[in-house]
């Protein structure tokens, strides 16, 4: 599958999505959460689980012990992101929102400049506020936020989606002055993301994002540069990603409380938050050596 193919997956299922909701039919919260648990395990854990390949092709992992090395790092800066959500939630989550809409902006580098993307990248996850901010309370609630806290999150938020959309916006309208052209699909995926972001309970529009459309594009692009298909990048990721949910299982054990789906989404949440910062700085470093 190429990119486009990707994207016109995202916006056929998304567009479904949409509809389903439009028509009321919503998922109950709870199962919402176990399925995008899933979806994050199997179709986005596999994009970091590259990670340990981009590192060797980035010459940080040349030996045994500069695996060691690597490996340890790796774990003590996803061990430490936890420690620092658990200790300041509030600042631990403004600050995933800021690096995370600076590494998903690098999914359109090949067509936007830096600034018009990291605008896109801001809607796209600040979207949510808009319409669903009672939502978002319980979630951040959900993970270790006070209210008051997320209250001033999702208000920053807020204020961050309409700034991202008209940096954005302002983009669109100078293609045109560049007589630069895109293909219709390119202006479908923007759009079908903004309405997504919008439209969608926060979940679900993540999780559509994170798995459809960030996690294959980052598979296929570091298939295309390490030479690998696709097929073989998930078989390289897979022992990963097994040990991933073994580790999680066993944390589970020993942390769980009574309320599954409280406990998936801190999981989910604060674990990505974890893995990510180290796979974000990795991912940065590759970006900039191409
Ligand atoms: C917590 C939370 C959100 C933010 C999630 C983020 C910021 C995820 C970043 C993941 C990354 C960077 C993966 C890397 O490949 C949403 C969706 C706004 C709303 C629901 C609760
Ligand atoms: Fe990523």
């Amino acid at each position: 599958m190429s990119k486009l193919h990707y994207s016109q997956f995202y916006i056929g299922v998304c567009t479904l999505a949409a509809l389903a909701t439009m028509a009321n039919i919503n998922m109950a919260s709870d199962n919402l959460i176990i399925v995008l648990a899933l979806a994050v395990t199997f179709l986005g854990l596999p994009h970091g689980a590259l990670d340990f390949a981009v590192a060797k092709s980035l010459n940080l992992v040349t030996s045994v012990s500069t695996a060691i090395r690597f490996v340890t790092i790796y774990s003590v800066v996803a061990a430490t992101s936890i420690s620092f959500w658990i200790w300041v939630p509030d600042i631990a989550l403004v600050l995933f929102l800021c690096i995370s809409a600076f590494h998903f902006s690098a999914d359109w580098r090949a067509t936007m400049p830096l600034f018009s993307r990291v605008g896109l990248a801001c809607t796209l996850l600040c979207g949510p506020s808009v319409l669903y901010s009672a939502t978002l309370t319980d979630l951040f609630t959900a993970l270790l936020l006070t209210t008051q806290a997320a209250n001033w999150v999702i208000q920053g938020m807020q204020i961050t989606f309409y700034i991202g959309l008209c940096v954005f916006l302002y983009f669109i309208i100078q293609l045109p002055i560049h007589k630069k052209s895109l293909s219709v699909w390119q202006y479908s995926e923007w759009l079908t993301l903004l309405l997504s972001s919008i439209i969608l309970n926060p979940l679900l529009h993540f999780g559509l994002y994170f798995c459809l459309l960030h996690s294959p594009k980052h598979l296929q692009d570091v298939g295309v540069k390490l030479h690998v298909s696709v097929k073989r990048a998930i078989a390289i990721s897979l022992p990963f990603v097994i040990l991933t949910i073994v580790l999680a299982a066993g944390l589970y054990e020993l942390f769980a409380s009574s309320n599954l789906s409280a406990d998936l989404l801190r999981w989910i949440f604060i674990g990505l938050f974890g893995l990510t910062m180290s796979h974000m700085l990795l991912i940065h470093l590759w970006h900039g050596a191409d």
